[in-house]
């Protein structure tokens, strides 16, 4: 029988990777009072730092996958298998979230081409496919909850900011209503904007990595970054 210190903090490997359905909006200091109304709570504060990988190619990122650290743990955002199509999915985005070693290395050397072991350390794997990291990103949070909606509010360190309402579904048919909800919600919130906004790391790439930004806008894989979405 487990004894009390023998919990369990890894998923395990064949947990089904959690889609997050989320919308970005640009956030203004109105924007927490509206939260508070709706009758939010502010659950967290805190402060990470993103490490991203990509292979010199950009491979990874071209195929809409973003591999990183936060603060030391690696994760891999990429599209869900059978992402739902509709008139929210446009300004809103998809991803399945996997955290576990082997699944990172299944997936990202399937879209290398390589035949990487999934029993390899993350390290191995960095070295095998020249993997290296191309953007370092601070980042302020604070964390509001509001019924079965996380809304963040993010602050990063080279002056620029972006709020996310974001939904977890354990199943790709219920996409399509979390993207409703959040629809809904970003209205009341007065921030449903029309246009997909670009998140942190778009910025910095944009800002500080001119070639994979222009790469990454031409193949239309992030949206196009403009001065005033900074806020110095
Ligand atoms: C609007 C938009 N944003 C980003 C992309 C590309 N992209 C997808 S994932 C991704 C990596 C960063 O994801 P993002 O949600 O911006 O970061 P963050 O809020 O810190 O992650 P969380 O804490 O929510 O896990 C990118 C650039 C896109 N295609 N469209």
């Amino acid at each position: 029988m487990a004894n009390q210190g023998d919990v369990k903090t890894e998923p395990l490997p064949n947990t089904p990777p959690t889609i997050e359905v989320e919308r970005k909006f640009t956030f203004t200091d109105s924007t927490e009072d509206k939260l508070q109304e709706q009758g939010a709570s502010l659950i967290q504060q805190k402060t990470f730092t993103d490490i991203y990988y990509d292979v010199p190619q950009y491979s990874l990122t071209l195929s809409d996958h973003w591999l990183r650290q936060r603060d030391g743990v690696w994760e891999l955002k990429c599209p869900p298998e059978n992402p739902t199509t509709n008139d929210l999915s446009q300004v809103t985005c998809q991803y399945a979230e996997h955290v576990t070693i082997p699944e990172i290395i299944a997936k990202c050397s399937a879209v290398l081409g390589l035949a990487i072991p999934t029993d390899s350390s993350m390290q191995e794997f960095l070295t095998s496919a020249q993997c290296g990291q191309f953007a370092t990103i601070k980042t302020e949070r604070k964390s509001y909850s509001l019924n079965e909606f996380s809304v963040d509010l993010d602050t990063a360190d080279f002056g620029f900011r972006v709020g996310e309402i974001e939904v977890l579904v354990l199943e790709e048919n219920k996409i399509a209503d979390a993207l409703s909800r959040i629809d809904m919600l970003a209205k009341t919130l007065g921030v449903g904007e029309s246009k997909k906004l670009p998140g942190k790391l778009s910025a910095y790439l944009q800002r500080f990595r001119p070639e994979h930004y222009k790469t990454l806008l031409q193949h239309e894989i992030i949206p196009e970054v403009r001065d005033e979405h900074f806020f110095c």
